[in-house]
């Protein structure tokens, strides 16, 4: 099968929008919907680097658009419509793009996005995938890292720490007495849980200031904080864990820093006033949502733990970068 055959079988059937003109012209042409605002954000997947080699590309895929779709929802952000970039080893057996096509069109149906184009070469280094995800939101703009005022609660989606624990999980260095955590863990890392499409409404009516995890939670905050100009304080007891995380760490396989500041989460993390905890707390529970406060905003810079005993000590974390 030749590139425009691949192509024309796996990828024009995922251009559900007629501007993507079937994937068969040098452009497509994009009009927001009347009333909303364009957003736009990319973020790329490298194997070895985000994802492991034997990492079924189903999976891949669905990673690599859940890791865009989590910026435009902590904007407050409808996704819509989506550029694909496939760098593909010259080694890889080239039917494998059908799993990851599949993966593709399984998010992309769920998100209700349309991919409106791309570009497909190859490499003798590792596979490369880049995501340009365009999305919509109201005309207030996108909810910015900077905005979190004094006095603010600190609220976080899902869960903290499974997309690290996964990935010693997928690379055979975690045991548990429940192996089928284990196993939990694994899919978290390849497959991450992301929060439903309903907290982007939330998001865009009550908070201040708003970011993804990815880079790890403490790192995430801090980019709040410090594009706020304020202080973050996080109560180590109330953030989040799943059971499996809870068994990892009862059992002695990671530390609560190791969770809060390891990344690879891709949940939404956000601010907003004391005032809006009923309306947050009715959304959670009309839309499943799982939102936990976790800190508070105060005068002061950086980010702040909050141990059990009520003492607060400075936790400086990074969170990944590559170089
Ligand atoms: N090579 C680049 N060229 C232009 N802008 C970039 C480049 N790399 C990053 N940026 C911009 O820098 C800002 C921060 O990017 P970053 O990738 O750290 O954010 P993120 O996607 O939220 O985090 P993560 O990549 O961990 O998911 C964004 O505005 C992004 O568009
Ligand atoms: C094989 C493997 N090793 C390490 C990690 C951890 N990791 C890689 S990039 C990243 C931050 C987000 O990426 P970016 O900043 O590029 O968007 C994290 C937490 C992984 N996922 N897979
Ligand atoms: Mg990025
Ligand atoms: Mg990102
Ligand atoms: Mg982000």
């Amino acid at each position: 099968m030749n590139e425009f055959d691949l192509i024309k079988t796996y990828f024009a059937p995922l251009a559900t929008s007629p501007d993507a003109f079937g994937l068969e012209d040098d452009v497509a042409s994009l009009n927001p919907p009347d009333g909303r605002q364009l957003i736009i954000t990319t973020d790329s997947l490298v194997e070895g680097v985000h994802f492991l080699s034997e990492d079924p590309l189903e999976t891949v895929a669905q990673k690599l658009l859940r890791v865009n779709i989590s910026d435009v929802l902590a904007k407050g952000g409808t996704p819509w419509a989506a550029v694909l970039s496939l760098t593909w080893p010259s080694g890889r057996d080239v039917r494998q793009i059908s799993s990851f096509a599949d993966g593709l069109k399984a998010d992309l149906e769920h998100w209700g996005i349309s991919l409106m184009g791309g570009d497909t070469t190859s490499t003798p280094g590792p596979l490369m995938l880049g995501f340009t995800l365009l999305a919509h939101c109201p005309q207030t703009g996108p909810i910015r890292r900077a905005g979190a005022k004094q006095g603010d609660d600190i609220w976080v989606t899902g869960t903290i720490g499974d997309g690290y624990l996964g990935l010693k999980a997928a690379r055979g260095e975690l045991s548990l007495s429940r192996p089928e955590d284990v196993a939990l863990l694994a899919w978290r890392y390849r497959v991450p849980e992301i929060p439903d499409l309903s907290i982007a409404d939330l998001i865009s009516n009550v908070a201040h200031a708003s970011a993804d995890v990815s880079d790890g939670l403490v790192a995430d905050i801090d980019h709040i904080a410090k594009a706020s100009n304020f202080q973050a304080v996080i109560a180590l007891d109330d953030v989040p864990f799943s059971s499996a995380a809870k068994l990892c760490l009862e059992e002695k396989k990671v530390g609560r820093l190791e969770l809060i500041t390891k990344g690879d989460d891709y949940q939404t993390v956000f601010t907003a006033p004391p005032e809006a905890k009923a309306a947050i707390l009715r959304a959670s529970l009309q839309h499943g949502l799982d939102i936990t406060k976790i800190g508070k905003i105060q005068s002061g810079q950086g980010v702040l733990l909050q141990r059990s005993n009520g003492a607060t000590i400075p936790i400086r974390s990074e969170g990944w970068k590559h170089f």
